[in-house]
């Protein structure tokens, strides 16, 4: 590993903190043994759980284990984190969201006239399967030319996905998988959404963004953007033809599905950081349309975090790293695709291990101030710009509430809303955000 890279601070106190780890990545285990912290099991006095969301799951939802954390422990997840980060869950809370906002009469929910949402329109059109059959069935038949793309509610690295552009094979699919339509309950849940088939392009190949989100608390919300993201592209050139529906490394993007290819290019990993493909973006469509579409993100992920922050339990010994995935069209429109709970920690190549190495260590640093004993009953701290590190505060809602006036925020709060901050002027609220990482 690289020894140049120093985590932020050492103080005596930090040689003292216990860590558990419940997986075997590198990226993990050099950043505790740098800070000197002594590993410890499951069942010992740890301050720091790096836990996987099955071990979070038995924690926290199980009705026999009754665990309680102690204000010295923090952990990695949020108890009902799948709230987000099951597809078909995030779908669900996000039309949710919308219909609560609607129902306010908050501008941010206004419709055009073609009935579609005008700045909460971010998710592909989807629909949960097999209860939804029915409708999508018809929304399928208003446009038949339409692709739509399968995928378990549930999994991860491109499992189980493929593409459909005729009735007939979901049909048929379905039948084979679940012996028809009206799937009994256990059989397993798929979510079916609109193919967004004009992805922007680069050198002709498909790619999305993987960024990561770290969130601290979600009532009030407070998340922070990470500035090393990166895009992942597929290997073989795009195309929309209906002959190439099945071609997978034509239409998925993730790196466990690519790195099968022949195509597969270890030393770059199919990669790009997110600094070189703002480069890439402001040098062929300018300055202004890469901020904007920059911004878009930036509001993506901040509502999309909102439209579950009523129902996350907001366990305050819990922080949470999400790795977003995002597609942009061709109109530069991004899309939120899918919000993973357990980005991989796997590194592809030596600059991807730092970087990952990095995130760790910054994630680290806000999470545990100064590498002190966590203290849960007092986690609100604001970190200091130095222990932010490649982090830049995405979103802070007390900090929005309070450059609402008074009346504003009252009014806010009479509607009833968990969400005070929509000024009466959508453009002054975005510019509000401390969106500060260009
Ligand atoms: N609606 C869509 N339109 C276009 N491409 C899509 C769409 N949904 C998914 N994809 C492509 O398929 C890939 C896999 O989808 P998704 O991320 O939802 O599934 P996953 O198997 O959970 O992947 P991950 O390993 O990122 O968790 C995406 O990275 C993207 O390239």
């Amino acid at each position: 590993m690289s020894n140049n890279i120093q985590p932020y601070s050492y103080t005596p106190s930090s040689f003292r903190l216990k860590y558990c780890c419940d997986l075997d990545k590198d990226v993990l285990s050099s950043n505790f043994e740098k800070r000197g912290w002594t590993h410890v099991g499951q069942d010992e006095d740890w301050n720091f759980y790096w836990a996987s969301v099955v071990t979070v799951k038995a924690m926290f939802n199980s009705l026999e284990s009754h665990y309680r954390l102690n204000d010295y422990q923090v952990i990695n997840h949020f108890p009902n984190h799948y709230e987000l980060t099951r597809k078909d869950l995030m779908v669900k809370n996000i039309k949710r969201y919308r219909k609560e906002l609607a129902k306010e009469g908050n501008l941010i929910a206004e419709r055009d006239d073609n009935g579609i949402f005008k700045y909460l329109d971010f998710i592909p059109v989807t629909y949960m399967m097999p209860a939804d059959y029915n409708l999508f069935a018809e929304d399928f038949k208003k446009d038949p030319n339409s692709t739509w793309i399968m995928k378990p509610a549930a999994k991860a690295q491109g499992k189980g996905i493929f593409l459909i552009n005729k009735i007939s094979q979901i049909k048929k699919w379905s039948k084979d998988k679940w012996s028809g339509i009206s799937a009994p309950l256990g059989r397993e849940a798929y979510v079916i959404s609109k193919y967004i088939d004009n992805p922007l392009l680069i050198g002709g190949k498909k790619f999305d963004l993987r960024i990561y989100i770290l969130v601290t608390s979600y009532r009030p919300l407070k998340c922070y953007w990470y500035r090393l993201g990166f895009a992942r592209f597929c290997t073989v050139k795009y195309t929309s033809s209906a002959n190439d529906i099945d071609n997978m490394f034509i239409h998925l993007t993730n790196v466990s599905y690519q790195k099968q290819s022949d195509d597969y290019n270890s030393v770059h990993g199919g990669k790009w950081t997110i600094e070189n493909l703002k480069l890439y973006l402001e040098s062929t469509y300018g300055k202004e349309i890469t901020d904007k579409l920059f911004d878009d993100i930036a509001w993506i992920i901040v509502h999309s975090l909102k439209g579950v922050s009523s129902v996350i339990i907001n366990d305050k010994h819990c922080f949470e790293c999400y790795g977003y995935d995002i597609i942009i069209d061709d109109n530069m429109k991004p899309w939120l695709i899918e919000v993973n709970a357990s980005p991989s920690l796997t590194s592809t190549t030596s600059s991807d291990r730092i970087m990952k190495f990095k995130l760790i260590s910054d994630i680290i640093n806000i999470v545990i101030p100064n590498g002190e004993i966590p203290d849960a009953k007092n986690n609100n701290k604001q970190p200091t710009s130095e222990a932010l590190g490649n982090f830049d505060v995405l979103y802070d809602e007390e900090l929005a509430a309070q450059e609402l006036s008074d009346e504003d925020y009252k009014k806010q709060k009479v509607k009833g809303g968990i969400v005070p901050i929509i000024s009466k002027n959508i453009k002054d609220f975005k510019n509000k955000q401390s969106v500060t990482w260009r």
